[in-house]
Protein backbone atom coordinates (compact mmCIF):
# COMPACT_ATOMS: atom_id res chain seq x y z
CA UNK A 1 0.00 0.00 0.00
CA UNK A 2 1.33 3.45 -0.61
CA UNK A 3 1.37 5.50 2.26
CA UNK A 4 2.54 8.94 3.52
CA UNK A 5 3.81 10.78 6.49
CA UNK A 6 3.32 14.18 7.65
CA UNK A 7 6.12 15.32 10.40
CA UNK A 8 9.58 13.51 10.09
CA UNK A 9 9.81 14.18 13.74
CA UNK A 10 10.46 11.27 16.55
CA UNK A 11 7.36 9.91 15.80
CA UNK A 12 6.94 10.14 12.05
CA UNK A 13 10.27 9.33 11.49
CA UNK A 14 10.19 6.15 13.38
CA UNK A 15 6.30 5.40 12.14
CA UNK A 16 7.72 5.82 8.29
CA UNK A 17 10.92 4.08 8.47
CA UNK A 18 8.95 1.12 10.19
CA UNK A 19 5.92 0.99 7.84
CA UNK A 20 8.33 0.64 4.90
CA UNK A 21 10.36 -2.21 6.63
CA UNK A 22 7.17 -4.15 7.02
CA UNK A 23 6.62 -3.73 3.06
CA UNK A 24 4.82 -0.64 2.21
CA UNK A 25 6.01 2.28 0.38
CA UNK A 26 6.26 5.21 2.58
CA UNK A 27 6.92 9.01 1.32
CA UNK A 28 7.68 11.40 4.82
CA UNK A 29 7.14 14.83 4.22
CA UNK A 30 8.69 17.79 6.40
CA UNK A 31 8.36 21.29 6.31
CA UNK A 32 12.05 21.95 6.98
CA UNK A 33 14.36 21.37 3.92
CA UNK A 34 17.39 21.24 5.78
CA UNK A 35 15.91 18.00 7.86
CA UNK A 36 14.79 16.68 4.49
CA UNK A 37 18.24 16.86 2.61
CA UNK A 38 19.73 14.95 5.59
CA UNK A 39 17.50 12.43 5.64
CA UNK A 40 17.72 12.22 1.82
CA UNK A 41 21.82 11.23 2.38
CA UNK A 42 20.06 8.31 4.68
CA UNK A 43 21.05 10.23 8.33
CA UNK A 44 18.60 9.68 10.72
CA UNK A 45 18.08 13.00 12.55
CA UNK A 46 17.60 11.46 15.75
CA UNK A 47 19.30 8.85 17.72
CA UNK A 48 17.25 5.91 18.40
CA UNK A 49 19.45 2.24 18.33
CA UNK A 50 18.31 0.56 14.95
CA UNK A 51 16.90 2.98 13.14
CA UNK A 52 19.66 4.11 10.84
CA UNK A 53 20.01 0.91 9.56
CA UNK A 54 16.47 0.25 8.31
CA UNK A 55 16.46 3.63 7.13
CA UNK A 56 19.48 2.91 4.76
CA UNK A 57 17.68 -0.66 3.86
CA UNK A 58 14.59 0.56 3.13
CA UNK A 59 16.01 3.63 0.90
CA UNK A 60 17.87 1.73 -0.98
CA UNK A 61 15.32 -1.11 -2.01
CA UNK A 62 13.22 2.37 -2.80
CA UNK A 63 10.67 1.71 -0.23
CA UNK A 64 11.62 4.90 1.28
CA UNK A 65 11.25 8.39 0.22
CA UNK A 66 11.77 11.98 1.87
CA UNK A 67 10.62 15.06 0.37
CA UNK A 68 9.71 19.02 1.71
CA UNK A 69 6.57 18.95 -1.12
CA UNK A 70 2.87 18.35 0.08
CA UNK A 71 2.36 17.90 -3.24
CA UNK A 72 4.52 15.25 -4.38
CA UNK A 73 4.89 13.36 -0.71
CA UNK A 74 0.77 12.91 -1.08
CA UNK A 75 0.48 12.01 -5.07
CA UNK A 76 -1.32 8.62 -5.51
CA UNK A 77 -0.82 7.89 -1.13
CA UNK A 78 -4.21 6.08 -0.32
CA UNK A 79 -3.29 6.56 3.30
CA UNK A 80 -1.46 9.50 5.14
CA UNK A 81 -0.61 9.44 8.57
CA UNK A 82 -0.09 13.05 10.58
CA UNK A 83 2.32 13.19 13.07
CA UNK A 84 3.35 16.30 13.77
CA UNK A 85 4.07 18.09 17.05
CA UNK A 86 1.18 19.74 19.48
CA UNK A 87 3.07 21.28 22.17
CA UNK A 88 1.86 22.90 25.05
CA UNK A 89 0.16 26.27 25.22
CA UNK A 90 0.92 28.65 28.45
CA UNK A 91 -2.57 27.45 30.30
CA UNK A 92 -1.32 23.57 29.50
CA UNK A 93 -3.70 23.24 27.07
CA UNK A 94 -2.71 21.02 23.64
CA UNK A 95 -1.74 23.72 20.85
CA UNK A 96 -3.45 22.38 17.72
CA UNK A 97 -2.18 24.56 14.86
CA UNK A 98 0.38 22.24 13.20
CA UNK A 99 -2.17 19.46 12.90
CA UNK A 100 -4.76 22.21 11.63
CA UNK A 101 -1.71 22.86 9.14
CA UNK A 102 -0.96 19.60 8.12
CA UNK A 103 -5.11 19.33 7.40
CA UNK A 104 -4.90 21.95 5.29
CA UNK A 105 -1.34 20.78 3.46
CA UNK A 106 -3.80 17.53 2.57
CA UNK A 107 -6.91 19.13 1.86
CA UNK A 108 -5.44 21.34 -0.82
CA UNK A 109 -2.87 18.56 -2.48
CA UNK A 110 -5.13 15.19 -3.09
CA UNK A 111 -6.73 14.31 -5.73
CA UNK A 112 -8.61 11.50 -4.53
CA UNK A 113 -10.13 9.70 -1.79
CA UNK A 114 -7.84 9.13 0.71
CA UNK A 115 -7.55 7.62 4.64
CA UNK A 116 -6.36 10.59 7.10
CA UNK A 117 -4.94 8.92 10.40
CA UNK A 118 -3.59 11.43 12.91
CA UNK A 119 -0.64 9.76 15.20
CA UNK A 120 -0.26 13.27 17.29
CA UNK A 121 -1.42 13.19 21.02
CA UNK A 122 -4.49 15.24 20.39
CA UNK A 123 -7.50 16.12 22.56
CA UNK A 124 -10.96 14.23 22.10
CA UNK A 125 -12.53 15.55 19.38
CA UNK A 126 -9.72 16.60 17.13
CA UNK A 127 -10.25 13.83 14.59
CA UNK A 128 -13.78 14.90 13.45
CA UNK A 129 -12.25 18.72 13.69
CA UNK A 130 -9.46 18.00 11.63
CA UNK A 131 -11.96 16.39 9.18
CA UNK A 132 -14.64 19.09 9.03
CA UNK A 133 -11.40 20.67 8.19
CA UNK A 134 -10.39 18.75 5.14
CA UNK A 135 -13.82 18.74 3.85
CA UNK A 136 -14.92 22.33 3.69
CA UNK A 137 -11.12 22.96 2.12
CA UNK A 138 -11.89 19.93 -0.32
CA UNK A 139 -15.67 20.89 -0.92
CA UNK A 140 -16.43 17.42 0.01
CA UNK A 141 -14.93 16.98 -4.14
CA UNK A 142 -12.36 13.82 -2.42
CA UNK A 143 -14.03 11.80 0.34
CA UNK A 144 -11.82 11.60 3.45
CA UNK A 145 -12.06 8.83 6.41
CA UNK A 146 -10.29 9.64 9.47
CA UNK A 147 -8.46 7.61 12.05
CA UNK A 148 -7.05 7.88 15.70
CA UNK A 149 -3.66 5.79 15.58
CA UNK A 150 -2.12 7.02 18.60
CA UNK A 151 1.84 6.18 19.69
CA UNK A 152 3.24 4.82 22.64
CA UNK A 153 6.78 4.86 21.60
CA UNK A 154 9.68 5.83 24.09
CA UNK A 155 12.53 8.00 23.10
CA UNK A 156 15.45 5.75 23.73
CA UNK A 157 13.71 2.94 23.00
CA UNK A 158 11.13 3.88 19.75
CA UNK A 159 12.43 1.29 16.82
CA UNK A 160 12.01 -1.50 19.77
CA UNK A 161 8.52 -0.15 20.74
CA UNK A 162 7.43 0.18 17.48
CA UNK A 163 8.16 -3.66 16.57
CA UNK A 164 7.87 -5.06 19.83
CA UNK A 165 5.01 -2.74 21.82
CA UNK A 166 1.83 -4.31 24.04
CA UNK A 167 -0.84 -2.70 21.48
CA UNK A 168 -2.07 -0.86 18.53
CA UNK A 169 -4.97 1.20 18.73
CA UNK A 170 -6.79 2.10 16.07
CA UNK A 171 -10.18 4.43 15.77
CA UNK A 172 -11.99 4.99 13.48
CA UNK A 173 -16.07 5.71 12.37
CA UNK A 174 -16.50 2.81 10.30
CA UNK A 175 -15.46 -0.71 10.35
CA UNK A 176 -14.07 -1.12 6.14
CA UNK A 177 -11.64 1.85 7.71
CA UNK A 178 -10.68 -0.21 10.97
CA UNK A 179 -9.99 -3.12 8.93
CA UNK A 180 -7.83 -1.39 5.79
CA UNK A 181 -5.16 0.09 8.84
CA UNK A 182 -5.71 -3.40 10.79
CA UNK A 183 -4.37 -4.48 6.90
CA UNK A 184 -1.81 -1.95 7.36
CA UNK A 185 -0.48 -3.02 10.64
CA UNK A 186 -0.92 -6.74 10.83
CA UNK A 187 2.75 -7.80 10.02
CA UNK A 188 3.59 -5.85 12.87
CA UNK A 189 2.00 -9.00 14.63
CA UNK A 190 0.87 -6.95 17.63
CA UNK A 191 -2.43 -7.34 19.25
CA UNK A 192 -4.76 -4.87 17.57
CA UNK A 193 -7.66 -2.88 19.45
CA UNK A 194 -10.07 -1.39 17.38
CA UNK A 195 -12.34 1.52 18.85
CA UNK A 196 -14.75 4.27 17.97
CA UNK A 197 -12.30 7.91 17.76
CA UNK A 198 -12.86 9.46 21.22
CA UNK A 199 -12.20 6.38 23.08
CA UNK A 200 -8.66 5.54 20.76
CA UNK A 201 -7.92 9.59 21.55
CA UNK A 202 -8.42 9.06 25.45
CA UNK A 203 -6.44 6.35 25.08
CA UNK A 204 -3.13 8.06 24.84
CA UNK A 205 -3.80 10.94 27.53
CA UNK A 206 -5.12 8.15 30.15
CA UNK A 207 -1.99 6.03 29.32
CA UNK A 208 0.44 8.68 29.62
CA UNK A 209 -1.74 10.07 32.64
CA UNK A 210 -1.71 6.59 34.26
CA UNK A 211 1.89 5.90 33.93
CA UNK A 212 2.65 9.72 35.70
CA UNK A 213 0.61 8.43 38.70
CA UNK A 214 2.99 5.68 38.85
CA UNK A 215 6.12 7.47 39.00
CA UNK A 216 4.26 10.69 41.45
CA UNK A 217 3.25 7.76 43.75
CA UNK A 218 6.40 5.69 44.33
CA UNK A 219 8.01 9.77 44.82
CA UNK A 220 5.62 10.40 47.15
CA UNK A 221 6.07 7.12 49.06
CA UNK A 222 10.12 7.81 49.00
CA UNK A 223 9.35 10.72 50.73
CA UNK A 224 7.86 9.09 53.27
CA UNK A 225 10.50 6.06 53.23
CA UNK A 226 13.17 8.99 53.99
CA UNK A 227 11.48 10.07 56.93
CA UNK A 228 11.49 6.47 58.64
CA UNK A 229 14.70 5.15 57.50
CA UNK A 230 13.01 2.43 54.89
CA UNK A 231 14.50 1.80 51.65
CA UNK A 232 12.03 3.00 48.39
CA UNK A 233 13.97 0.56 46.10
CA UNK A 234 13.49 -2.36 48.20
CA UNK A 235 9.55 -1.17 48.72
CA UNK A 236 9.42 -0.59 44.66
CA UNK A 237 10.30 -3.90 44.42
CA UNK A 238 8.40 -5.29 46.77
CA UNK A 239 5.40 -3.96 45.00
CA UNK A 240 6.57 -4.72 41.58
CA UNK A 241 6.12 -8.40 42.28
CA UNK A 242 2.45 -7.95 42.84
CA UNK A 243 1.22 -8.72 39.08
CA UNK A 244 -1.51 -6.15 39.55
CA UNK A 245 0.88 -3.16 40.23
CA UNK A 246 3.87 -4.58 37.69
CA UNK A 247 7.25 -3.30 38.28
CA UNK A 248 7.11 -0.91 35.91
CA UNK A 249 7.31 2.91 36.25
CA UNK A 250 8.01 2.41 40.18
CA UNK A 251 11.60 4.32 40.06
CA UNK A 252 11.77 7.28 42.33
CA UNK A 253 13.58 10.29 41.34
CA UNK A 254 13.24 13.40 40.82
CA UNK A 255 10.02 13.47 38.83
CA UNK A 256 8.81 12.33 35.32
CA UNK A 257 10.42 14.93 32.41
CA UNK A 258 10.87 14.03 28.72
CA UNK A 259 8.74 15.57 25.58
CA UNK A 260 5.06 14.13 26.57
CA UNK A 261 4.37 13.34 30.10
CA UNK A 262 4.26 17.03 31.87
CA UNK A 263 2.61 18.41 28.73
CA UNK A 264 -0.04 15.66 28.24
CA UNK A 265 -1.14 15.46 31.97
CA UNK A 266 -1.52 19.00 31.64
CA UNK A 267 -3.43 18.90 28.40
CA UNK A 268 -5.60 15.73 30.48
CA UNK A 269 -6.56 18.27 33.24
CA UNK A 270 -7.70 20.78 30.28
CA UNK A 271 -9.83 18.61 28.26
CA UNK A 272 -11.30 17.45 32.17
CA UNK A 273 -12.23 20.73 32.80
CA UNK A 274 -13.51 21.79 29.33
CA UNK A 275 -16.22 19.54 30.36
CA UNK A 276 -17.01 20.31 33.78
CA UNK A 277 -15.12 17.81 35.55
CA UNK A 278 -12.00 18.90 37.76
CA UNK A 279 -9.30 16.14 37.86
CA UNK A 280 -8.12 16.19 41.08
CA UNK A 281 -6.10 13.19 41.31
CA UNK A 282 -4.14 14.09 38.26
CA UNK A 283 -3.91 17.71 39.75
CA UNK A 284 -2.15 16.25 42.76
CA UNK A 285 0.17 14.00 40.36
CA UNK A 286 1.37 16.96 38.87
CA UNK A 287 2.16 18.93 42.02
CA UNK A 288 3.86 16.05 43.50
CA UNK A 289 5.88 16.40 40.36
CA UNK A 290 6.97 19.35 40.35
CA UNK A 291 7.71 19.78 44.08
CA UNK A 292 9.68 16.52 43.58
CA UNK A 293 12.68 18.51 42.02
CA UNK A 294 12.41 21.23 44.49
CA UNK A 295 12.95 18.62 47.63
CA UNK A 296 15.95 17.52 45.44
CA UNK A 297 17.97 21.06 46.11
CA UNK A 298 16.14 21.07 49.75
CA UNK A 299 18.00 18.02 50.42
CA UNK A 300 21.42 19.47 48.59
CA UNK A 301 20.40 22.20 50.86
CA UNK A 302 20.18 20.21 53.87
CA UNK A 303 23.61 18.21 53.26
CA UNK A 304 25.60 21.59 52.67
CA UNK A 305 23.76 23.67 55.41
CA UNK A 306 23.36 26.66 52.98
CA UNK A 307 23.47 27.27 49.60
CA UNK A 308 24.80 30.50 49.71
CA UNK A 309 28.22 30.55 47.02
CA UNK A 310 27.73 26.57 46.03
CA UNK A 311 27.75 26.04 42.29
CA UNK A 312 25.98 23.35 40.93
CA UNK A 313 27.92 22.43 38.06
CA UNK A 314 26.20 20.28 34.67
CA UNK A 315 29.15 19.70 32.62
CA UNK A 316 27.25 17.88 29.44
CA UNK A 317 29.62 16.10 27.41
CA UNK A 318 28.51 16.96 23.22
CA UNK A 319 28.48 13.34 22.71
CA UNK A 320 26.36 12.62 25.41
CA UNK A 321 24.18 15.30 24.51
CA UNK A 322 23.69 13.82 20.99
CA UNK A 323 22.80 10.46 22.18
CA UNK A 324 20.76 11.46 25.45
CA UNK A 325 19.28 14.47 24.21
CA UNK A 326 16.16 13.58 26.60
CA UNK A 327 18.40 13.35 29.70
CA UNK A 328 20.14 16.32 28.61
CA UNK A 329 16.65 18.56 28.56
CA UNK A 330 15.64 17.11 31.70
CA UNK A 331 18.68 18.36 33.52
CA UNK A 332 18.79 21.86 31.69
CA UNK A 333 14.40 21.90 32.65
CA UNK A 334 15.80 21.02 36.44
CA UNK A 335 18.59 23.71 36.45
CA UNK A 336 16.04 26.43 35.22
CA UNK A 337 13.07 25.67 37.94
CA UNK A 338 16.30 25.94 40.22
CA UNK A 339 17.62 29.28 39.69
CA UNK A 340 13.96 30.66 39.83
CA UNK A 341 12.92 29.17 43.12
CA UNK A 342 16.03 29.66 45.05
CA UNK A 343 17.73 32.33 42.92
CA UNK A 344 21.40 30.62 43.93
CA UNK A 345 24.20 29.98 41.58
CA UNK A 346 23.67 27.42 39.23
CA UNK A 347 25.87 27.71 36.21
CA UNK A 348 25.69 25.00 33.51
CA UNK A 349 28.69 24.47 31.39
CA UNK A 350 29.02 22.78 28.47
CA UNK A 351 32.14 21.28 27.03
CA UNK A 352 31.81 21.72 23.50
CA UNK A 353 34.54 19.25 22.18
CA UNK A 354 34.08 15.06 23.07
CA UNK A 355 36.50 13.96 25.77
N1 LIG B 1 8.32 12.14 20.96
C1 LIG B 1 7.72 11.10 21.48
O1 LIG B 1 8.34 10.29 22.16
C2 LIG B 1 6.25 10.86 21.24
C3 LIG B 1 5.70 9.58 21.53
C4 LIG B 1 4.33 9.39 21.31
C5 LIG B 1 3.54 10.39 20.81
N2 LIG B 1 4.09 11.61 20.55
C6 LIG B 1 3.22 12.64 19.96
O2 LIG B 1 3.44 12.62 18.55
C7 LIG B 1 3.36 13.95 18.00
C8 LIG B 1 4.66 14.30 17.29
O3 LIG B 1 5.69 14.32 18.24
P1 LIG B 1 7.23 14.44 17.81
O4 LIG B 1 8.03 14.33 19.05
O5 LIG B 1 7.50 13.48 16.68
O6 LIG B 1 7.24 15.95 17.23
P2 LIG B 1 8.44 16.79 16.60
O7 LIG B 1 8.20 18.18 17.00
O8 LIG B 1 9.74 16.10 16.92
O9 LIG B 1 8.25 16.65 15.03
C9 LIG B 1 7.23 17.25 14.30
C10 LIG B 1 7.72 17.45 12.87
O10 LIG B 1 6.63 17.87 12.06
C11 LIG B 1 7.09 18.83 11.12
N3 LIG B 1 5.92 19.59 10.65
C12 LIG B 1 5.16 20.49 11.35
N4 LIG B 1 4.14 20.91 10.59
C13 LIG B 1 4.23 20.28 9.39
C14 LIG B 1 3.46 20.30 8.20
N5 LIG B 1 2.36 21.05 8.07
N6 LIG B 1 3.86 19.53 7.16
C15 LIG B 1 4.97 18.76 7.25
N7 LIG B 1 5.74 18.71 8.35
C16 LIG B 1 5.37 19.44 9.42
C17 LIG B 1 8.12 19.63 11.89
O11 LIG B 1 9.01 20.31 11.02
C18 LIG B 1 8.80 18.52 12.71
O12 LIG B 1 9.91 17.97 12.03
C19 LIG B 1 3.03 14.86 19.20
O13 LIG B 1 1.63 14.99 19.26
C20 LIG B 1 3.53 14.07 20.40
O14 LIG B 1 2.83 14.38 21.58
C21 LIG B 1 5.42 11.85 20.73
O1 LIG C 1 9.93 4.55 36.81
C1 LIG C 1 10.07 5.60 36.18
C2 LIG C 1 9.92 5.68 34.76
C3 LIG C 1 10.09 6.90 34.13
N1 LIG C 1 10.40 8.01 34.84
C4 LIG C 1 10.54 9.32 34.15
O2 LIG C 1 9.39 9.50 33.33
C5 LIG C 1 9.72 10.26 32.15
C6 LIG C 1 9.24 9.56 30.90
O3 LIG C 1 10.03 8.43 30.66
P1 LIG C 1 9.72 7.37 29.48
O4 LIG C 1 8.32 6.92 29.58
O5 LIG C 1 10.76 6.32 29.54
O6 LIG C 1 9.98 8.23 28.16
P2 LIG C 1 9.09 9.01 27.10
O7 LIG C 1 9.85 8.95 25.83
O8 LIG C 1 8.71 10.33 27.67
O9 LIG C 1 7.75 8.10 26.85
C7 LIG C 1 6.49 8.37 27.43
O10 LIG C 1 5.80 9.36 26.68
C8 LIG C 1 5.60 8.98 25.29
C9 LIG C 1 4.95 10.15 24.58
O11 LIG C 1 3.59 10.22 24.77
C10 LIG C 1 4.74 7.71 25.23
O12 LIG C 1 4.55 7.34 23.88
C11 LIG C 1 5.41 6.59 26.01
O13 LIG C 1 4.57 5.43 26.02
C12 LIG C 1 5.67 7.06 27.44
O14 LIG C 1 6.38 6.05 28.17
C13 LIG C 1 11.24 10.44 32.21
O15 LIG C 1 11.49 11.73 32.75
C14 LIG C 1 11.72 9.37 33.18
O16 LIG C 1 12.91 9.73 33.86
C15 LIG C 1 10.55 7.95 36.24
O17 LIG C 1 10.81 8.96 36.91
N2 LIG C 1 10.38 6.74 36.86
Amino acid sequence: MKLAVIGTGYVGLVTGVALSEIGHTVTCIDVDPDKVNTLNQGIPTIYEPGLEELMKRNMAENRLFFTSKHQDGLAGADVIYIAVGTPQRPDGSANLDYVEQAAQDIAANITHDVIVVIKSTVPVGTNLHIKNIMNSYTKNEHHVKIASNPEFLREGSAVKDTFHGDRIVIGTEDQETADTLATINQPFDMPILKTDIASAEMIKYASNAFLATKISFINEITNICDALGADVEKVAEGMGKDHRIGPDFLKAGIGYGGSCFPKDTNALVQIAGNNHHVFNLLKSVIEVNNNQQILLLEKIQKRFGSLNGIQIIALIINILRHKLEKIYHQFLELLYVWRFKFNSICRSYEILEPI
